[in-house]
């Protein structure tokens, strides 16, 4: 589904990702794990395009990313916390919405909220849709945001450090609900995180990322010690 192949950044003079090969399948949750400064969200940001790759290619579905190809889930959640969670969800679909129609989120066409009501069922959030982003805990604007990923259509999801910020029992939750939506709907989800042991028991494989380069791909529990154990200049 998602297939990074042959990439390498560099920030001015320094390279931070060396010829990385990472692949996605549809279904799945892969998670990226790694020291501080290893690479990680250069990873997410090279396959969202959000950063200038200096070799390499990003394919979503055999095909190049497209803009609508892949939604984001950031730790910082970003919700306007002054609308409602259904508003904020429907902004997943402002991408294809004519420009008329997204310049005026506040009359959202009713197929969107319908959809919208949907995903939010989809996190378990249906009955908070009318409340106010900013009044629900962490844990739940974290779902929100999952929801709001998924009203985008996305087929690729990527997660930076989605569950950083939550307290324990909010962050495995997240993490099953990712694991859930990959396998329910069929999505290829990317979440870098800290946690080895949330890898070990959500995820369906694990990446290592050792001073910008793949250095594990395979079980989510296996060992990864090594990649903590002491910092290597990229
Ligand atoms: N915009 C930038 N300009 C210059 N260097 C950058 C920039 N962003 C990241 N870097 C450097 O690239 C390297 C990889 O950073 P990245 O944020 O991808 O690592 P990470 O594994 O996500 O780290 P962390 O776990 O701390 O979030 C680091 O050495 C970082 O200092």
């Amino acid at each position: 589904m998602l297939a990074l192949t042959g990439i390498s950044v560099r920030y001015g003079d320094r390279r931070v990702l060396h010829d990385v090969d990472v692949t996605v399948v549809r279904g799945e949750l892969l998670t990226v794990l790694g020291a501080n400064g290893s690479g990680k969200s250069t990873l997410l940001r090279a396959a969202a395009g959000l950063v200038p790759t200096e070799s390499g290619t990003v394919t979503v579905a055999g095909r190049p990313r497209g803009r609508l190809d892949v939604a984001m889930v950031f730790q910082q959640i970003h919700l306007v916390r002054r609308r409602s969670v259904l508003d904020n969800v429907c902004c997943g679909a402002l991408g294809r919405l004519s420009l008329r129609r997204s310049m005026l989120p506040a009359l959202f066409p009713r197929e969107v909220r319908e959809e919208a009501m949907a995903c939010l069922d989809r996190v378990g959030l249906a009955d908070r849709a009318h409340d106010r982003a900013g009044s629900l805990s962490g844990g739940q604007q974290q779902r929100v945001a999952i929801a709001r990923a998924l009203c985008q259509r996305a087929g690729v999801v990527l997660a930076d450090e989605p569950v950083s910020a939550l307290d324990p029992a909010a962050a495995e939750q997240v993490m099953a609900l990712l694991a859930e939506l990959a396998h329910t709907e069929g999505l290829a989800v990317l979440a870098v995180l800290h946690q080895p042991a949330l890898a070990a028991r959500h995820a369906d494989r694990l990446v290592g990322l050792r001073a910008g380069h793949v250095v594990l791909d395979g079980a989510p529990d296996q060992p990864v010690d090594d990649l903590y154990r002491e910092r290597v200049a990229a």
